[in-house]
């Protein structure tokens, strides 16, 4: 049994999933919250999980990073609209020797925690999960669920294996959560957004969910369009992903349940949308190596104007 003790910033549907399973499989866990701290108080954690239902009636619950203990592993789980917070709060929770593990979709994030906790003391976990939280201390885990893991190094440095990953890949794993051991993790994190920029983007801006994205053929030609640029985005970064990749992200979303993704549910709510560590990120690491990305650049402009106006016309209307 691992002796890591795990937080987990932001306990929505990623954070309140992998904890709450990390919990139950006896790991010692303690949740940052935010509105639902009252209620995971008094009630805890409800899981409604396609492997099974559980409920957690005890957690370690917080409202405030202050008055948590020490920490090995934080598993980043906010969404990176509020990422901004992560240079006050990490360094109240990181053990000297602990180690901060980015589960947020999104590029480059590693770095600016790096830059927070050092080079050394960051990881970064692409999860391939369909999760919802549908209402306060409640999750809804509808599909999948693997994380692939990767060791952060200076500039995305490839760093190979190593020993930290495999001691949290046993724990995800006794928790019944499947892990895979990157040795690259800047190609994974590229890998991850051949997914997540058509996907994410257009179902906001063409108001579709995957299923309906993938049956109209006009729409599925502008996907497959999209993952072809997401690949030259990454050849600038000096990482080959190869064109069978865009034939299984297609297959995957073909055998996927109809979904709504992310960005959609966040849009469809009027909360802010993650389109800097999306969209931005990758447009300006493509730049700084002289490649332009015209299609996924269009997508970036049209989300920033539909989420400033999504959430103006909110404000005007409460
Ligand atoms: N959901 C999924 O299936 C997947 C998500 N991801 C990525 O994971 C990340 C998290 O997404 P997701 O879990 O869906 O998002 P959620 O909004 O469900 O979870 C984020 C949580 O952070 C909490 N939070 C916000 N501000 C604070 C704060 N100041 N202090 C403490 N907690 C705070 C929110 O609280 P409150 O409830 O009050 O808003 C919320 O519970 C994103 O980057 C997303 O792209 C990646 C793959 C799949
Ligand atoms: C690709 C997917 C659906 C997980 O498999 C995801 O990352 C998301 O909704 O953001």
């Amino acid at each position: 049994m691992s002796i890591s003790r795990y937080a987990v910033i932001g306990t929505g549907a990623l954070g309140g999933f992998y904890g709450a399973k990390l919990q139950k499989a006896g790991l010692d866990v303690h949740f940052l919250l935010n509105s639902d701290y009252e209620h995971v108080i008094q009630h805890g954690l409800v899981v409604e999980s396609k492997d099974g239902d559980f409920t957690l009636p005890q957690v370690n619950g917080y409202n405030d990073v202050a008055s948590m203990p020490y920490c090995d592993v934080i598993l980043v789980a906010l969404k990176t609209t509020q990422n901004h917070l992560l240079s006050q709060m990490l360094p109240q929770v990181i053990k000297n020797d602990g180690v901060v593990l980015v589960l947020q979709n999104g590029l480059g994030i590693e770095e600016e925690i790096a830059q927070i906790v050092g080079n050394d003391r960051v990881m970064g976990g692409l999860c391939f999960l369909c999760s919802n939280k549908v209402g306060a201390g409640h999750i809804h885990h509808l599909d999948y669920g693997e994380i692939i893991l990767g060791e952060y190094a200076a500039n995305y440095h490839p760093v190979g294996t190593t020993d930290r990953m495999r001691q949290i890949a046993n724990d995800f794993e006794s928790a019944g959560i499947p892990v895979k051991l990157s040795e690259d993790l800047l190609l994974g994190r590229w890998q991850k957004l051949v997914w997540n920029i058509p996907y994410n983007g257009l179902s906001v801006i063409l108001n579709a969910t995957t299923t309906e994205l993938m049956a109209n053929i006009h729409s599925r030609n502008l996907v497959e369009k999209l993952m072809y640029e997401v690949i030259a985005g990454a050849k600038s970064s000096g990482r080959i992903i190869s064109d069978r990749f865009v034939q299984q992200m297609l297959d995957y979303t073909d055998n996927m349940k109809p979904y709504r993704t992310s960005m959609k549910i966040d849009y469809d709510e009027h909360r802010p949308l993650e389109v800097e560590a999306i969209f931005g990120n990758p447009l300006k690491k493509a730049l700084t190596a002289g490649v332009t990305l015209p299609l996924i650049s269009c997508l970036y402009h049209q989300l920033k104007f539909l989420d400033a106006r999504n959430r103006e016309f909110h404000n005007i209307s409460h």
